[in-house]
């Protein structure tokens, strides 16, 4: 079984503007909202691609609602811990360019932390579980590293995608999967990574500190995948971006289930590169048949040193 585990859901709220008029009033050429929040995503990412998962993790308030409702639609199975505070609004603003700006966290007390704890000890052996997204300011950063610990123990599948403080903890738990992006990985290590090429040092390091799977994206200017066996390196298809967000979480969930299908490594990789394209060139998520024509466009090649 798939779990997803967002500690911080959204709801998305995509505005569409010609231009945007600093310090003036703007008036939106399309809006619409989304239920948000990366392993929330994924979830919903899985379930286009044909993969049942549930979706953990704290809601709240008419967002939570919200959520809740439009996720369950859209066939996910959801086990939410219910908060006394509004998840939070964030919004994606399209313009010439793209800017998000992402809301405050709701607190959330320590009895509904110990609830998902009790949640997450549910799991068993070869079951998959995805932590994604930021950690609320009221959680402790090295939440994520805990519960991998006690998840690996238990033979559980960990998949984490996050950033800044929890992904240092969490490397050190020696997850089975991270994803960070070029902006995330370049946080990590302390200095600019400004191609493929310069990750692959920083990717193999964080192999040798015992993750199986470190899977860096360049937005349109390919990714990385490095594991104990070897380092690929794939490009990503052309086409025109409608909207990015998610696009991350679909790579997550175009991997987890090509792995389910039983795909090879590189087909697997492609598959989930395709899926974050997939995203990208859409308005809302990925369809499985447009990935697999995009499939087509994603070479992928072994880097070897020099
Ligand atoms: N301009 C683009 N062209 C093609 N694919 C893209 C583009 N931007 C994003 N993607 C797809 O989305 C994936 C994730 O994008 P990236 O921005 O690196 O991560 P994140 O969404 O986590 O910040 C990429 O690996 C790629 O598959
Ligand atoms: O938890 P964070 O880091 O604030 O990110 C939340 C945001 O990320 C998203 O999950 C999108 O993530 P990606 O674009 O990285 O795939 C949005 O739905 C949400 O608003």
């Amino acid at each position: 079984m798939i779990y997803t585990v967002t500690l911080n859901p959204a709801m998305d709220y995509f505005v569409a503007l010609d231009s945007i008029n600093k310090g003036g009033v703007n008036r939106a050429a399309h809006d619409y909202k989304a239920p948000g929040g990366k392993g929330i995503n994924v979830s919903r990412v899985l379930k286009r691609i044909g993969h049942p998962s549930t979706a953990l993790g704290f809601i709240g308030g008419f967002t939570g609602e919200y959520i809740k409702a439009n996720v369950e639609a859209d066939g996910v199975h959801t086990s939410f811990i219910e908060i006394s505070g509004d998840t939070r609004i964030n919004i994606k603003l399209k313009a010439d360019v793209e800017t998000e700006v992402n809301g405050v966290s709701p607190a959330i007390a320590a009895n509904d932390v110990a609830a998902l704890e009790e949640q997450l000890t549910q799991l068993k052996a070869n079951d998959v579980v995805v932590f994604a997204g930021s950690v609320p300011p009221s959680l402790e950063t090295n939440v994520y590293a805990k519960w991998s610990k006690l998840l690996k123990d238990r033979g559980v599948s960990v998949f984490i995608d996050t950033s800044g403080k929890p992904l240092e903890e969490a490397v050190a738990a020696q997850p089975d999967f991270i994803k960070p992006n070029q902006h995330e990985l370049a946080e990590f290590a302390g200095e600019a990574i400004d191609s493929l090429e310069a990750a692959v040092p920083h990717a193999k390091a964080l192999v040798a500190k015992g993750i199986g799977h470190v899977f860096v994206t360049f937005a349109g200017d390919g990714a990385l995948l490095a594991t104990e066996q070897s380092i690929l390196l794939a490009t990503t298809p052309r086409g025109t971006v409608k909207n990015s967000v998610g696009a991350g979480d679909s790579v997550v969930a175009g991997f987890i289930g090509a792995t389910a299908e039983g795909m090879s490594l590189p087909e697997a990789f492609r598959f989930a590169v395709a899926s974050g394209s997939a995203t990208a060139f859409s308005t809302g998520f990925a369809e499985r048949t447009t990935i697999e024509a995009l499939m087509d466009e994603v070479a992928v090649t072994i880097y070897r040193e020099g």
